[in-house]
C-alpha cells in the first residue's frame, strides 16, 4: 500500500483542504495521513476565519509521520505564513521526502487570503526549489511569475519563468481562463496541454485541492509525471461532472474515479 501525506489546512465543510485530499486519496486506494497547518471556519458561501497552528505543534506533527513511516509522496495545500513554509521546508529537506506536489494556495474562491501577502516571496525562495511540481493556478502564477495571464502562450511563459525559479515540473491551471478548461505542464524542456471539457456548473469548490492529491497519489504508485497529470485530470473532471449542491454557495467536488483516458498534446520547445 502507497502512504500519501497532505500537510495543509482544514476545511470544516470538507470540500477543499485535507478532507478533500484525504478522500481523493481514498478513492486511488492510497494511504492517506495528514499534517494539520490550520483550521478554517469555512462553508460553501465562503471561509469566514481561519486559526494557524503554532508552528511547534505542526513540526511534532511531520516527526511523528516521518521517523515511523515512509513516505512516498506529499501534497502541500494551505500555509499561511512565511515561519509555517519554512518549517514545512526545512523538516521536508531533512527527511528527503520524495514526491512533493505544491499547490500553492493563496487565495479561497470566496476571496479570502489564505497565504498572507508577504509569505509569498518565502514559498518562492523555500517551497519552489524543493518540489517536484507546482500546480498553481492562473491567479497564483500571475503573482509568481509577475504577470498577466490573458492566453496559453502567456501560460506558457509562466511556466518557463516558474521553472527557472527551481520547480522541475510546471502545472499551470486554466480553471479560471474562459473556453475549455486546459492545464499547460512544463518539464524544463516542452509543453503539455491537458484538456478538459468546461463543465458548467457554480460547484467548484476544492477543485485545485482534489487534482493536486490525485497527482500525489499516481506519483506514489509510480506513474510518470505526465501520465500522474492525466489520470488526475480524469480524475477532477469526474469529480466536477458530479459535483453537487449541499448549502447556499459553491458546492463540492465529487470522488469518483472512472479512467477514460484524456488527450495531451506535446509540444517541443
Ligand atoms: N468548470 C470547469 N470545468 C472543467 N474543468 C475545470 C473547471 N474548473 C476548473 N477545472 C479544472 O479543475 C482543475 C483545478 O483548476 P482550478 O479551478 O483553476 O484550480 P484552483 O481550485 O486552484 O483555483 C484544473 O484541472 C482545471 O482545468
Ligand atoms: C483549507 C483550505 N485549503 C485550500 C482551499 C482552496 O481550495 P481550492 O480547491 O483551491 O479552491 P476553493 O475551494 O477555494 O474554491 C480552501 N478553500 N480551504
Amino acid at each position: 500500500m502507497k502512504k500519501v501525506l497532505t500537510i495543509a489546512g482544514s476545511d470544516s465543510c470538507g470540500g477543499a483542504g485535507i478532507q478533500a485530499d484525504l478522500k481523493t486519496f481514498s478513492a486511488h486506494l492510497v494511504y492517506g495521513m495528514s499534517i494539520i497547518t490550520s483550521v478554517t471556519a469555512q462553508n460553501t458561501q465562503g471561509v469566514i476565519d481561519a486559526y494557524d497552528l503554532p508552528v511547534e505543534v505542526i513540526e511534532k506533527q511531520i516527526r511523528a509521520i516521518f521517523n515511523d513511516i515512509n513516505v512516498d509522496a506529499v501534497k502541500i495545500g494551505m500555509l499561511s505564513n512565511s515561519r509555517i513554509i519554512s518549517t514545512v521546508a526545512d523538516l521536508l529537506k531533512f527527511y528527503r521526502a520524495k514526491n512533493i506536489v505544491l499547490d500553492p494556495v493563496m487565495i479561497s474562491k470566496s476571496g479570502f487570503k489564505l497565504l498572507k501577502d508577504d509569505a509569498i516571496s518565502s514559498l518562492i525562495s523555500n517551497l519552489i526549489p524543493i518540489c517536484t511540481i507546482i500546480t498553481p493556478n492562473i491567479h497564483e502564477a500571475n503573482l509568481i511569475a509577475q504577470m498577466d495571464i490573458k492566453n496559453i502562450d502567456d501560460m506558457k511563459k509562466a511556466c518557463r519563468i516558474i521553472n527557472d525559479l527551481g520547480a522541475r515540473y510546471v502545472l499551470i491551471k486554466g480553471g479560471h481562463l474562459n473556453d475549455d478548461a486546459i492545464d499547460v505542464l512544463f518539464d524544463g524542456k516542452g509543453y503539455y496541454q491537458f484538456k478538459g471539457n468546461r463543465i458548467k456548473t457554480k460547484n467548484t469548490h476544492g477543485t485545485g485541492c482534489t487534482l493536486s492529491s490525485a497527482i500525489a497519489a499516481n506519483l506514489a504508485k509510480g506513474f510518470d509525471i505526465v501520465e500522474s497529470i492525466s489520470k488526475s485530470k480524469n480524475y477532477i473532471q469526474n469529480a466536477i461532472e458530479n459535483s453537487f449542491s449541499i448549502g447556499l454557495g459553491v458546492g463540492p467536488v465529487d470522488h469518483f474515479y472512472e479512467f477514460r483516458g484524456v488527450e495531451v498534446i506535446k509540444y517541443e520547445r
